[in-house]
């Protein structure tokens, strides 16, 4: 793919994405935590906090998991096969969350990625999520409780999916891109060796 079919994309752009994406989030309710995929997830996912959270509002604690994608599962990890295997390579530690937060067993979570391209990341983090939380719920007896997953993406490719996101498993929650686009290279600043000639790109694509 040439330089000239990529996708540019500003910071600028993504910070506007999650300022306007933060009203529909919160119709379904403020989120009590947000879980934040790795790598690409970090930088939406702090920005996206300072506008889904109302001022005298408690903070919303960001948690990280690793989750990667590779032609070959290279021994580490729990690995789910959908074409491209999803390594994980940190999860939550429910034991400390349970300490310091409380325990994600009825409340309302949004898992926060940059991009949606095949989708094989998400369908495995809502999977492993949704069934960590009904796996304590069971134990804690605690099964009436209502758990909601939400999910932002700045960005959703237009193209078929390799697998699904389960409205049943998000219980209530929204699926959120803040734009569709068509299936190219999105190139995110935070990959940029010169940040002003990938603004110069991106601002003349109209993202910025
Ligand atoms: O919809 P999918 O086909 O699953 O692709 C999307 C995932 O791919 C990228 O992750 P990558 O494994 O490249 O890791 P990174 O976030 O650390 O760059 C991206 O950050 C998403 O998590």
């Amino acid at each position: 793919m040439s330089e000239d079919e990529k996708i540019y994309v500003s910071y600028n752009n993504i910070h506007k994405l999650c300022q306007n994406a933060a009203t529909e989030i919160r119709s379904v309710g403020k989120p009590d935590i947000i879980i934040a995929i790795g790598g690409g997830g970090f930088i939406p996912a702090r920005i996206l906090r300072s506008f889904i959270k109302y001022p005298g509002e408690t903070n919303i604690p960001i948690q990280a998991i690793g989750l990667s994608l590779y032609e070959n599962m290279g021994g580490i990890g729990q690995v789910e096969k959908i074409g491209k295997e999803v390594v994980r390579t940190q999860w939550l530690d429910f034991g400390a969350l349970e300490q310091h937060f409380d325990s994600l067993i009825g409340k309302n979570i949004l898992i926060v990625d940059e991009v949606d391209d095949t989708r094989t990341t998400l369908h495995y983090a809502l999977n492993e999520l949704h069934k960590d939380v009904e796996e304590l719920a069971v134990k804690l007896g605690r099964t009436n409780e209502h758990t909601k997953f939400s999910i932002f993406v700045l960005h959703n490719k237009d193209k078929p999916k390799k697998a699904d996101i389960s409205r049943e498993m998000m219980n209530g929650g929204v699926y959120i891109a803040a734009k569709t686009v068509p299936d190219a290279w999105i190139a995110y600043p935070w990959e940029a060796i010169d940040i002003d000639e990938h603004s110069v790109k991106a601002i003349a694509q109209g993202n910025n």
